[in-house]
């Protein structure tokens, strides 16, 4: 059964009626405000589609445990939906593996991506589990500390904690269930065969700090994906759209084009 999945668009007032679609695919415990600063740049040059996963913000929470190929197919029935045909795709992290797993299964609908801070295989699995039992006896609230740590450097904590307070709301205010569920997606994620059946012209992009999902993954699948490119950004962590929004903008930008 498929999630009904709550998605916004941007830009269909600044771009052309045929500029190319932009889905956007957010990590785990975030919301599309994940990519607020790049929109302003991304939408005026596509027509922007924000999507929320499966479990998070205004997407149906159904119970878990979830599976990557419940969150792929959750993404394709919304372009069927919406009549997408083809579209570009830019995903951190769990929105990354979900950005693999559609370009694996559905690789007429994806023609170029960008993967940011992501992984094709994140074990060891029992930590997910372990997590997603710490979320439903606690709630997220309980694991913001932590996440914060992986989220953005020691640096940008220091300089800028109204941002980072901002990035922990959007984690504190995701459901339990939907969290502790696609925890448990990430614990069965296993894409490593699937990723040399991509065709999609893809950019993968990591963080030089991230402690999450570190540069060796990103790597890892610039070996497998057929011409896929790497490129790290320095002084990020793993919520690089909100730590170094420039640099990785204009990496999209480059990769995926658009309308201007
Ligand atoms: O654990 C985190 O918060 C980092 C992360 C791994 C997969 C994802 O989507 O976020």
């Amino acid at each position: 059964m498929t999630a009904r999945l709550a998605c916004t668009w941007y830009g269909l007032d600044d771009v052309p009626v045929d500029a190319p679609v932009l889905v956007l695919g957010n990590s785990i415990g975030t919301n599309q405000g994940m990519w607020a600063p790049l929109i302003p740049e991304l939408a005026g040059r596509f027509r922007v589609l924000a999507v929320e996963t499966r479990g998070h913000a205004g997407s149906e929470v159904l119970p878990g445990p979830y599976s990557l190929d419940e969150l792929g197919q959750d993404f394709l029935a919304l372009f069927d939906e919406l009549h997408l045909g083809t579209v570009r795709y830019a995903g951190l992290s769990l929105g990354g593996m979900i950005g693999m797993w559609l370009a694996a299964h559905a690789p007429e609908r994806v023609e170029r991506m960008a993967l940011i801070c992501t992984s094709a295989y994140l074990p060891p699995a029992t930590n997910w589990i372990e997590r997603a039992e710490t979320v439903r006896a606690k709630g997220t609230g309980s694991i913001a500390d932590v996440a914060a740590g992986r989220w953005f450097t020691e640096g940008f904590r220091a300089r800028e904690p109204e941002r980072v307070a901002a990035a922990v709301a959007m984690l504190e205010a995701t459901p339990d269930e939907g969290y502790a569920a696609c925890c448990e997606a990430i614990a069965g994620m296993d894409l490593r065969g699937d990723l040399p059946r991509i065709t999609a012209d893809t950019l993968v992009i990591a963080g030089a700090d991230d402690p999450a999902t570190p540069p060796s993954h990103a790597e890892a699948i610039v070996g497998s994906v057929p011409g896929a490119r790497l490129q790290i950004v320095p002084d990020a962590a793993h919520l690089a759209t909100l730590e170094q929004p420039e640099a990785i903008g204009a990496l999209v930008v480059a990769h995926l084009g658009g309308a201007r």
